[in-house]
């Protein structure tokens, strides 16, 4: 008898988003009730990229979901950099607004890291802000904003690995700002192991394979190969690439992450699809900095998600 490979547990972000929304809905309810404060986000795009007027549309439509106060700044591609940071600046000054969102990316003659470090730490429900990404390094989470992707992907880790890492290796594979390095103090958080690859890591294969949660951040599509991965690996895709799809007929295109799926999930212990895996957390766990920022506003404690 040939021994038979079962297929990896299917990561439901989806589901487990919805949870995290309805705490954030209750919890808002009550801080209304208690305090009279309503969770206030503003979400600001600039220009006309499509996958960006979706994701923003979808914010704006979950914090209303939530109970929030939401706001929408459209502005036109030809926005001056100048006109932009005045903007976070009175949204800065709004009391009404405990979660100020800029949309990347950019067009080319803005520049993000000036508009991000406009925002008032305590507000940046991005947690991109030098001010968070320090202190999500030195531990001070319970202060901090923790950027919205690796937190969400954090908790889908926890469902299946629960929230102590110790003696497993984790593997990073990307160093961006907003996904690679936060992910990579967040597992050190939870004592795992941590490499973080990248495109020079000699031996990308290799390192891959020694990992026990594998997360693809690169931005590359399907680039991840089935015979990169340990077996039973927990694996994260954060990528959301849009690739030609022919065989749905001329034009069409459809989504893929970073991890060639169907051979990556034959190996795999668990792992998240794409659509419906960690993009779905992306706007829970802005939701929820949102309400917790307005918690910290009000001078109450937060829940914890
Ligand atoms: N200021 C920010 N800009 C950007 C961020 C961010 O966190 N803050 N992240 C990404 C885009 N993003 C949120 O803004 C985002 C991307 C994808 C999804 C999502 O739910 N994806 C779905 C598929 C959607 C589709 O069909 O196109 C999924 O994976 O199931 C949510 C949010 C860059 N910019």
């Amino acid at each position: 008898m040939t021994a038979q490979m079962q297929d990896a547990a299917v990561i439901d972000g989806r589901s487990v988003a919805d949870s995290v929304v309805e705490t954030v809905k209750q919890a808002a309810e009550e801080l209304k009730q208690q305090t009279g404060v309503i969770p206030g986000i503003a979400v600001v795009i600039v220009g006309e990229d499509p996958a960006s007027k979706v994701y923003v549309a979808s914010k704006g439509k979950k914090a209303k979901e939530c109970g929030f106060h939401s706001v929408q700044h459209t502005l036109a591609d030809s926005t001056s950099e100048a006109d932009l940071l005045a903007l976070v600046e009175e949204l800065n000054d709004d009391p009404q607004i405990h979660g100020i969102l800029v949309q990347l990316p950019l067009p080319g003659h803005i520049d993000d890291g000036r508009v991000i470090q406009a925002i008032n730490p305590q507000k940046d429900v991005d947690g991109f802000h030098v001010i968070n990404a320090g202190k999500l390094t030195t531990g001070e989470v319970e202060t901090a904003f923790v950027p919205c992707t690796p937190a969400g992907s954090t908790l889908l880790i926890e469902r299946v690995r629960g929230k102590d890492l110790s003696g497993l290796n984790a593997v990073v594979v990307g160093r961006s700002n907003i996904v690679g390095k936060p992910m990579a103090s967040l597992l050190l958080a939870a004592n795992a192991t941590v490499t973080v690859a990248h495109s020079r890591t000699p031996d990308l294969p290799a390192a891959c394979r020694n990992a026990d949660i594998l997360v693809a951040a690169v931005g590359r599509p399907e680039m991840i190969k089935g015979d990169w991965v340990k077996p039973g690996a927990t694996i994260i895709d954060v990528g959301i690439n849009r690739i030609a799809a022919p065989e749905r007929g001329e034009g069409k295109t459809r989504l893929v992450g970073d991890v060639a799926y169907g051979e990556c999930a034959k190996v795999a212990g668990a792992i998240t699809p794409v659509p419906g895996g960690v993009g779905p957390m992306t706007i829970a766990m802005l939701m929820a900095n949102t309400l917790v920022s307005a918690y910290r506003h009000a001078g109450r404690t937060p829940p914890n998600f």
